[in-house]
């Protein structure tokens, strides 16, 4: 597949994957992508996962045709992407590894029995290679999200190579909306590490980039500005959609009657989107994105042991170790003798920066009575101002 006269897609689709990184649902599959660049120096820029060894230096050898590659561009060791890095240097033995000096540390982890000899060329943040025509310039962005990760710009023809960054879930032979799984994608994997995407983002301002080439996802070739909005919102943690997130853990029922009354409420009085998780059964990725996504925040739980239940313990968890901020949160809270879940969920909250708590919350004892409907209409007011 052509991206440019020059450059080939030479990636594979995964749908055998059940869950990628040991823990996201992918129900469209997911792309481990790769690139050619063809010049006096061949220079293919990063491999795939160990399950697709044959499928992708089949790929490669028909770009190549009977050509031989100079360079292996390691921009990130995650394995889903470097587990072909000793098969490759099998298949091309001449080949030289291009990676910075954190990245060969990794290599030899990965691969102890690997001897690559001379034929490693180390580069230095911001240090360029010429190809013959194109050029290719090494941009380092620790912990985008490993710390060893490198993006790479080629001026000629004006690409970057992103790395994980631009990503997204789902393979490249189902069509569907890039919003949706790239978000799902940089707030459950690259989440955490806001301030370093911010860092990225800067740096590559100062390029004239006209085609991203991500490890994952499509490339992009149009509206680059779209994509690159969407990375500034959700790496600054700003609030991307009017909304509000009701996220429950209920055994019995009453709270999960509560959560929904409240959805009910604020959709009658307008609330431009209400987002309704059953912890325990939806796809807690899907939820995590949707609170990053909106602005206002509603947790109910019943209480369990003195302890928010275990799933929604999961769930605050998953938003802490995210940095969640700038947000307005909501307690729904239930309990037989002793309510306790608000108040152990506020406290997971406590180093989290500027969130805005609810004045009104709903503390059920058991079933839900008339004063918690009237609580109820209290936060759908407080949250709908
Ligand atoms: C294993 C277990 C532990 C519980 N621990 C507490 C508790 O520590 N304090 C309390 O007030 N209620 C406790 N409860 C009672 C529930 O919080 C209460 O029945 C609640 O109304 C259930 O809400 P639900 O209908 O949404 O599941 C516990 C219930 C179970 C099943």
């Amino acid at each position: 597949m052509f991206i440019t006269d020059s450059i080939f897609y030479v990636g594979v689709n995964d749908h055998q994957v059940d869950l990628f990184e040991g823990q996201y649902d992918v129900p469209n599959g997911m792309a481990y992508n790769s690139y050619v660049i063809m010049d006096e120096k061949i220079t293919v820029m990063d491999t795939v996962d160990a399950h697709f060894t044959e499928e992708w230096l089949g790929n490669i050898a028909k770009v190549l045709d009977g050509k031989k590659p100079s360079y292996l561009v390691v921009q990130h060791m995650e394995p889903d992407h470097a587990a072909n890095i000793h098969n490759f240097m099998k298949a091309y033995p001449e080949t030289t590894v291009v990676a910075n000096a954190k990245t060969f540390g990794m290599m030899k982890n990965f691969f102890p029995d690997m001897e690559l000899g001379d034929q490693k060329l180390e580069v230095k943040n911001g240090e360029s290679l010429s190809l013959g025509t194109h050029t290719l310039t090494f941009v380092f962005a620790p912990m985008v999200h490993w710390p060893e990760v490198m993006v790479t710009y080629e001026s000629t023809e004006k690409v970057l190579f992103s790395a994980d960054g631009f990503g997204k879930f789902g393979a490249l032979d189902v069509e569907e909306d890039w919003d949706c799984e790239a978000r799902r994608y940089y707030i459950g994997i690259v989440g955490k590490y806001g301030a370093p995407v911010q860092t990225l983002l800067k740096k590559a301002a100062a390029l004239d980039i006209q085609i991203i080439c991500p490890l994952h996802g499509p490339v992009l070739t149009e509206d680059l500005g779209h994509y690159i909005e969407k990375y500034d919102i959700w790496s600054s943690y700003k609030v991307e959609s009017e909304g509000v997130v009701i996220a429950y853990a209920s055994v019995y029922g009453n709270t999960k009657k509560a959560a929904e009354i409240l959805a009910q409420k604020l959709e009658e009085k307008g609330c431009p989107k209400v987002s309704l998780f059953d912890l325990a059964r939806c796809d807690m990725a899907e939820a995590v994105e949707d609170s990053f996504r909106y602005g206002k925040l509603v947790l109910a739980s019943l209480t369990y042991n003195g302890e928010a239940f275990p799933f929604m313990r999961t769930f605050v968890d998953e938003l802490v170790e995210r940095n969640y901020q700038n947000r307005t949160i909501g307690i729904i809270e239930n309990g037989s003798w002793a309510p306790m879940a608000g108040k152990v969920i506020k406290a997971k909250f406590e180093k989290s920066k500027n969130i805005t708590w609810l004045e009104n919350n709903c503390t059920i004892m058991s079933a839900v009575k008339d004063e918690n409907i009237q609580q109820l209409e209290a936060m759908a007011e407080e949250l709908c101002k």
